[in-house]
């Protein structure tokens, strides 16, 4: 293990939010061999309650040496194994906000813990062998899950769902592993090896890996969603269509053109699928010094958005300044929301016939927000979310381990047609072994794990 993640001494962070008010209890974690001498130091339970296991204490936290009183709270102590890390886990359950905890945190490090790396506990967790890779990799997704489908097949993963099928490709490789190595150490005392057999069982092990790599799409749209810019020339409704859509008057909407002069961010959630939608100030040639400030952010919110709403206003029709803004966002996927559609009797406007999904809205009555999510879903879902018929989804790392896996397959596959002596069978069959074991765990290097579970947050 390197020095970032050495796994002995006992650890200790803030285990909850620790923005001012964000929640009326606050926890601070310990884990290791001192946690529970360090909560006797600090912790002062009234009466004779007794420091057993998995048993809540109360009392106050003081400062063991001027005894100042720091909070009044509860002690949870979870001994080893019995506890998320496998080691004896206590727990300060704090009155909310930032000061308690903090101070709780403090006296911890004073009295012999050393401050928790980023993901430190789960580590343990995965070091001991109480999760594997994707388990953890897993609790990272569902930490940071920002819809009710991410979570669920966050905690699909969690549950082992997607261990499951990978450990079960990787014992397939080594039954196959060790017929092989047999017939190079005892050839002659051992029947002939079945090459037929051998392929067939490469054949089902590639569409295995087929299909749970279908899950990579969901599991990508999922954890980092969608982000859609609504784009537009000035006063065609694009912050009512924020505002309707979300539900809330997020962005200011006045009949002036130029109201909106900065991006305007709004996090929904659209069939299961995060959706971070960006109000934009409107496109238009401006010598107002903020305003063209805007309008270039306008532009940066297209090129980096992966969806595109090109809106337009339907009273007025597909104008040329709509055209100059479509020549620039037409690369891009893309929908086309007719607004103002109430004010209208014929509502056929001409459009370029490339674009292929235009919503009509009437965004001031909130008006055509359904269709206008059902088109979103036909963008995305072609062959993605729905193609993946599985409760979990894998990751980039886990996709990347399992095509190396299949590359490395099809090459036993050509050494087996070729001929070639079983030395050679063994090496790209010990390469595909490997690249299953890196998903789960049970070989990876101290690099995979750092790069892990660096991107944890702290306390987890
Ligand atoms: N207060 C608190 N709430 C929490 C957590 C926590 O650490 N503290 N968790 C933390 O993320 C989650 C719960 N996860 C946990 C998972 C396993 C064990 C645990 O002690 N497992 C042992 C023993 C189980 C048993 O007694 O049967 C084990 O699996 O060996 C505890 C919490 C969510 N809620
Ligand atoms: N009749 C009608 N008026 C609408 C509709 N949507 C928006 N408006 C009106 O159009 C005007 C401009 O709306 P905004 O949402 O501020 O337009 P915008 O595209 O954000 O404008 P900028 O921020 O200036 O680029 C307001 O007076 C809205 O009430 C609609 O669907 N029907
Ligand atoms: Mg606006």
């Amino acid at each position: 293990m390197s020095q970032n993640f050495a796994t002995t001494g006992t650890i200790a962070a803030i285990a909850t939010a620790i923005a001012p008010q964000q929640g009326s209890v606050g926890i601070v974690r310990l884990s290791g061999s001192q946690a529970v001498a360090i909560a006797q130091k600090l912790f002062q339970a009234p009466g004779n309650q007794v420091w057993e296991s998995h048993r809540i204490l109360y009392g106050y936290i003081r400062h063991p040496q001027t005894q100042q009183t720091i909070d009044e709270a509860l002690l949870l102590i979870m001994k080893a194994p019995r506890s998320y890390t496998r080691e004896d886990v206590v727990e300060f359950h704090c009155h909310g906000g930032i000061m308690a905890v903090q101070q709780v945190l403090q006296l911890c490090i004073e009295n012999g813990a050393s401050l928790a790396q980023p993901g430190e506990f789960t580590l343990r967790a995965f070091l001991n062998g109480r999760l594997d890779l994707t388990q953890a990799e897993s609790i990272a997704d569902l930490v940071g899950a920002k819809s009710s489908q991410a979570a669920q097949t966050a905690l699909a993963g969690l549950q082992g769902k997607l261990a499951q099928p990978i450990r079960q490709l990787r014992n397939q490789c080594l039954d196959i592993l060790a017929e092989i190595e047999a017939r190079i150490d005892f050839e002659d005392d051992l029947p002939p090896l079945d090459c037929n057999y051998i392929i067939q069982e490469f054949a089902k092990i590639a569409s295995e890996i087929n299909r749970i790599l279908a899950t990579a799409d969901k599991g990508e749209l999922l954890r980092t969603g969608l982000k859609v810019a609504i784009v537009g020339r000035p006063n065609v409704g694009k912050s009512s269509l924020l505002n309707a859509w979300s539900r809330t008057d997020r962005a200011i909407v006045t009949p002036l053109p130029g109201t909106t002069r900065d991006v305007v961010e709004s996090q929904l959630v659209v069939g299961g699928i995060p959706v971070q939608v960006l109000d934009t100030a409107g496109i238009r040639e401006t010598e107002d010094t903020v305003e063209k400030i805007g309008v270039e952010r306008s532009h940066k919110a297209a090129q980096s958005a992966d969806l595109v709403i090109l809106t337009i206003d339907a009273s007025q029709g597909w104008t040329f300044e709509d055209k100059e803004i479509y020549e620039q966002v037409k690369y891009r996927p893309l929908i086309l929301v007719i607004n103002k559609i109430d004010l209208i009797d014929l509502p056929d406007i001409p459009s370029p016939k490339e674009i292929n999904q235009i919503v009509k809205t009437a965004a001031a009555k909130n008006q055509g927000i359904e269709d206008l999510e059902t088109a979103i879903l036909q963008i995305v879902q072609t062959g993605k979310v729905t193609a993946a018929d599985t409760d979990f989804a894998i990751n980039q790392r886990q996709a990347a381990a399992l095509l190396q896996a299949k590359t490395s397959l099809t090459q036993v596959q050509t050494t087996i047609e070729q001929d070639l002596p079983f030395d050679f069978w063994t090496i790209d069959l010990r390469a595909a072994i490997h690249a299953l074991g890196e998903i789960t765990g049970e070989e990876v290097t101290e690099s995979v794990l750092e790069r892990i579970f660096s991107k944890f947050c702290i306390g987890k």
